[in-house]
């Protein structure tokens, strides 16, 4: 189970949520601006909370009280932005290892060809990202993401910078992901299409509060 319980006092914004979940894929939903990738980046351990405590299961992540603020490459969680940020002078096959490299993990070729096969970037492996679609590269940086063996995976709108038919590309491997890869998910998304075809629980952000927990 995840849990949050955070304040930030961003500028004019504050952001005060709190919310615990079990879901294989949950939604964080809700306009621009509600504040979805402040809660994301503090889960990730990118932006500190002024307050607050964020745990997976048992283990503590955050805890202002105590304390605790585990640094971000300690916390084994993926992290899929916008716009994938692969690094366009490596390959694919490099990109998908360079994860792994920079954090110390051995290369294992079975999870590398489960992974490539469950997101289909087989055909892909020996180009650079310039001479990929959006898709492809949002699929790239989600198997560099999952190879990390990452417990929680955090996607702030994956599917943003993509045009519909990209998006209807890219939106059977993630409902594979749920259903196959086992790794939680975090779905930051404004689009209801979206959360309604992925999600299995939905925390409802306005104006840096939780409102709901349905779209
Ligand atoms: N470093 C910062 N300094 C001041 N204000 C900030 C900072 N970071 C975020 N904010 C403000 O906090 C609010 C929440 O931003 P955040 O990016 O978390 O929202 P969001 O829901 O992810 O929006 P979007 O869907 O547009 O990405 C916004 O009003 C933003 O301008």
């Amino acid at each position: 189970m995840l849990q949050v319980d955070v304040d930030k006092s961003l500028g004019e914004t504050a952001i005060s949520v709190a919310f615990a979940t079990r879901g294989r894929v949950t939604a964080l939903f809700g306009p621009s601006g509600s504040g979805k990738t402040s809660v994301v980046n503090m889960v990730a351990g990118l932006l500190t909370p002024d307050r607050g405590r964020i745990a997976i299961g048992d283990d503590v992540l955050f805890d202002s009280e105590r304390r605790v603020c585990v640094p971000v490459h300690r916390r084994r969680i993926g992290y899929v932005f916008q716009e994938g940020r692969l690094l366009p002078h490596l390959s694919v096959r490099s990109n998908l290892a360079f994860g792994r490299w920079m954090n110390g993990l051995r290369r294992d070729a079975d999870e590398e060809r489960r992974v490539v096969e469950m997101l289909g970037i087989g055909g892909l492996l020996r180009r650079r990202p310039l001479t990929l679609s959006g898709g492809e590269r949002q699929r790239v940086a989600i198997g560099r993401a999952l190879l990390l063996r990452p417990r929680l995976l955090l996607l702030d709108e994956p599917l943003a910078s993509l045009d519909e038919a990209r998006k209807a590309e890219i939106l059977p491997y993630l409902e594979r992901l749920r259903d196959e890869a086992g790794t939680p998910m975090i779905y930051v998304s404004h689009a209801e299409a979206e959360v309604r075809r992925l999600a299995d629980e939905v925390v409802r952000l306005a104006a840096g509060r939780v409102v709901g927990t349905r779209i």
